[in-house]
């Protein structure tokens, strides 16, 4: 039988950093974290993006006997953090919708060997719930080879949550098969409420799991709400000035230009472009405005959902490369949970976001090389109004019964529009600085005011004169909803 508890770290796990993952020190919390969780404790893991999170759970998985079974909501993070993997040695194995039945078939039988090669697994929370892969769990217990369970992501257990996915309420199966096989939970969003769902949902005792909530602050990035209306759109002008500004920077500053260079040898940076992300709401807008932007030598490409899986892995790899024409994804939410690239110089948010989590999240794509990077959210009345309307039919189509079913799809509406209307209440705000507004959403107490990484604290009166003179009066916007394609695609 697997029993990983009150196992104490003898490993130098200093040596395991250097060695396999090539780093020289440990972050603040990731010892301590990964000292827990290689005693065999519970651990749940609230962090900021960026912070270091996989490390918590890949490192130990490279010192532990056994295996570890990794629960990744995204084929795109998976591919991410097995690719990364792969290239330092670790022997990593996902199973997805493209992995091939033959494949597949390989690395079961890995996992079953009794001595098996694999330190990692990656797979779906869906995949959890099949009999075959459970059946295959059941003999990698059996031969005390299940070291540890971590559920990354982790807030999609919660049915409060931004990114809810109902197969993760049923990692409970973990607790209740194999009740002493560790459990590592981790994510960057969640507020407290949904931090003791999660708990609760994976069956995880609070009294003994030892909780670690790192502070959420990102001081290197800058956060800026741009004001905009429909009368008044200049989004596109706008983007497109920076970014030839950028551009045109670089063309006529070797040195900076010879600086990236130098750089790139280590990560493929180019100096004649900067790495961005722009989340856009529909399908539709990912193809217009990429298409829009390399109409003007802008290398941008479109990633969604439409696309095929083969279409999105090349897409996602040739923008983590650095390939000319995919330095801008133009992407729906689709993309970019977990994704780590070091490089990006900034994250566009072309509309508001649903959720304030979801907003954090995609952010924080953003700057992970710890140098500077614009954090840029375009917020508009009409938007605001808009992506309202369409959280309201979400909840009106969810209508129930009263019974708990829909008791508990009531409470995750309610929570939806909370957060959503947080996220309207913090672009709103010009009296203070973003990130306070950002710890106060995480419940983060004592966040200080950032040393110019926000647009309040950069330009606190020109900021109340941008919005004054870039939103659309109330009086106005409510005109505008009184006409029948006010809300756009979907209006019913
Ligand atoms: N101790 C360390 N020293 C240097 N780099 C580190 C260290 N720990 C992690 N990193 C690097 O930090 C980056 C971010 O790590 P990771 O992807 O695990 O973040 P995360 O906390 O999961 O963030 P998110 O919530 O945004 O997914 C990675 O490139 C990783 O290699």
């Amino acid at each position: 039988m697997s029993r990983q508890r009150g196992k104490k770290p003898h490993a130098d796990i200093d040596f395991t950093l250097r060695r396999v993952f090539g780093k020289s020190s440990f972050r603040p919390y990731q010892r301590e974290i990964i000292t827990a969780a290689l005693e065999g404790h519970d651990v749940f893991v609230q962090a900021a993006t960026s912070f270091g999170k996989s490390l918590c759970f890949q490192l130990p998985a490279m010192i532990d006997h056994g295996i570890t079974i990794v629960i990744s909501p995204l084929l795109a993070l998976m591919n991410n953090q097995v690719a990364a993997m792969r290239a330092a040695s670790i022997p990593v194995a996902t199973i997805n919708s493209n992995t091939l039945l033959v494949e597949r078939d390989d690395i079961y039988k890995d996992l079953c060997c009794g001595h098996p090669m694999t330190r990692l697994v990656y797979v779906t929370p869906e995949l959890v719930l099949t009999e075959s892969f459970r059946r295959v769990l059941g003999t990698i217990y059996k031969q005390g080879e299940l070291a540890r369970v971590a559920i990354d992501e982790a807030h999609c257990i919660s049915e409060w949550g931004h990114d809810f996915r109902p197969a993760y309420c049923h990692l409970s199966h973990f607790r209740s098969a194999y009740p002493s096989v560790p459990i590592i939970c981790l994510t960057a969003t969640a507020t407290p409420s949904i931090r003791g769902d999660i708990i609760k949902t994976i069956g995880l005792d609070p009294s003994t799991t030892k909780t670690f909530v790192a502070s959420i602050t990102r001081r290197n990035l800058v956060y800026e709400v741009l004001y905009t209306s429909d009368e008044s759109d200049n989004r596109f002008s706008w983007l497109l000035a920076w970014l030839q500004t950028i551009y045109n920077r670089r063309a006529n500053d070797p040195s900076r230009s010879q600086e990236i260079s130098n750089e790139a040898s280590v990560n493929v940076q180019r100096p004649d472009a900067i790495s961005g992300i722009i989340y856009v709401s529909f399908r539709s807008d990912c193809d217009a405005l990429s298409s829009r932007l390399r109409e003007k030598g802008i290398g941008a490409a479109a990633y969604h959902a439409g696309l095929s899986p083969h279409e999105r892995i090349e897409c996602q790899r040739k923008w983590i490369e650095n390939a000319p024409g995919h330095d801008i994804i133009v992407a729906t939410t689709a993309f970019g949970m977990g994704i780590d690239k070091q490089d990006v110089r900034f994250v566009v948010h072309w509309t508001l976001p649903k959720s304030f989590e979801g907003y954090y999240q995609e952010a924080g794509r953003a700057g992970r090389d710890g140098k500077l990077a614009r954090c840029l959210l375009f917020y508009s009345r009409e938007d605001r109004d808009r992506v309202g309307y369409r959280i309201g039919k979400d909840s009106r189509n969810g209508g129930g019964n009263g019974d708990e079913g829909s008791r508990n799809r009531e409470i995750q509406l309610k929570s939806r529009a909370d957060s959503f209307q947080a996220l309207v209440k913090y672009c709103e705000r010009t009296d203070r600085c973003r990130h306070l507004g950002i710890g106060e959403f995480f419940g983060e107490q004592n966040v200080m005011p950032c040393d110019r990484a926000c647009d309040h604290c950069i330009e606190g009166e020109g900021l109340k004169k941008r919005k004054n003179e870039g939103l659309a009066s109330e009086e106005w916007v409510s005109t505008q909803r009184e006409r029948s394609d006010f809300y756009g695609e979907g209006y019913d």
